[in-house]
């Protein structure tokens, strides 16, 4: 079932195009990643998906109702982590969540158990009572995380969740967002980190200068921009390395030798590695071997001619 999309959706700042035609489809139970740098839109999306800001163009449809997609009963079904930090400094981690559970209307009991799920689910159970100014960037994370989940949202929207945290707290948070999909939840996961896109979702969204350029699973992305293979062999003997047999090898089209490494370029699907191996073992010794496979990092740039994490380290 489609939990949310969004067609011909055009939205301006000004005369700043933030949203240029952008068409998105979530289906349920899915973790879609959407990728793109800093100031390609990924924020004005998921505030437009959310009903946060007026558009100027196109429609948005939530939970399969083709009308009013931002009532009050959709938005109960939807969470938001925010880019920024949403928790109030001078309440406690527990009144916090206390906080907004009540913004969802919840009540009694029932408040009281969330709570404490929500707290238990980002390990933040023995720090109930402290304040977050005593936390650390990434258990702040983890509490803003849990303060969107106390209403158990079926549709979560995490916009940047891990920006400027240790890598320690990044797994744990990317450990709950596997976690909630294993639930049921559906999650719409905005990053500029490919890693984690790669590592998480279940389909990637790329987005640029306000238009999504490319969209599907990790393994398709890259195999449409995939146009050769490399491996590189380290040898224990390059001097007797059998270049001309590797070259006539099927499929092969370059072997380069450097020092004690020879590196084979194939083309797409050729599966010269188990015979290339055997060759260089009869005379040369092999000493490690690796495959360099391409990244959404090389999807961005074959798409775009330009990096991703352009001028973005260090946030
Ligand atoms: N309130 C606003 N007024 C004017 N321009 C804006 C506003 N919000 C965003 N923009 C512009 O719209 C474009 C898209 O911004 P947006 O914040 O959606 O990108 P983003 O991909 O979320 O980037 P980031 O990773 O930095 O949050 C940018 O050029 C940005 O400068």
């Amino acid at each position: 079932m489609t939990i949310a999309s969004m067609q011909g959706i055009v939205k301006r700042y000004g005369s700043a195009l933030a949203l240029d035609y952008v068409d998105l489809n979530i289906q349920e139970g899915e973790i879609v990643g959407l990728l793109g740098p800093n100031g390609a839109g990924k924020t004005t999306l998921i505030h437009t998906l959310l009903g946060m800001i007026p558009f100027d163009k196109g429609s948005v449809q939530l939970f399969g109702s083709t009308k009013k997609p931002f009532s009050n009963e959709n938005k109960q079904k939807m969470g938001l982590v925010t880019q920024e930090l949403t928790v109030f400094e001078d309440l406690t981690a527990k009144e916090n969540l206390d906080f907004f559970a009540g913004v969802y209307g919840l009540k009694g009991e029932k408040r009281k158990q969330r709570v404490k799920e929500a707290l238990d689910f980002v390990g933040l159970s023995s720090n109930a009572g402290k304040l977050p100014k005593k936390f650390s960037g990434g258990m702040k994370r983890r509490l803003n995380i849990a303060c969107a989940l106390t209403h158990r949202p079926k549709l979560l929207i995490m916009d940047e969740p891990t920006v400027g945290i240790d890598p320690q707290s990044r797994n744990h948070i990317l450990e709950t967002v596997k976690k909630l999909k294993e639930q049921g939840t559906t999650i719409l996961y905005t990053t500029h980190y490919m890693e984690e896109a790669q590592n998480i979702a279940s389909r990637v969204v790329i987005v640029d200068q306000g238009q999504i350029i490319t969209e599907g699973t990790v393994n398709d992305l890259i195999a449409n921009i995939q146009h050769e293979e490399k491996i590189n062999i380290e040898v224990s003997d390059p001097t007797s390395l059998p270049t001309e047999r590797l070259e006539g090898l099927e499929g092969v089209r370059q072997v380069h030798v450097d020092g004690s490494s020879v590196q084979i370029i194939s083309n797409v699907g050729s599966g010269i590695l188990d015979r290339a191996l055997s060759i260089v073992k009869e005379t040369s010794g092999v000493v490690g071997i690796q495959a360099e496979k391409p990244t959404l990092e090389d999807v961005f740039l074959t798409l775009t001619g330009k990096q991703l994490r352009d001028g973005q380290e260090g946030e």
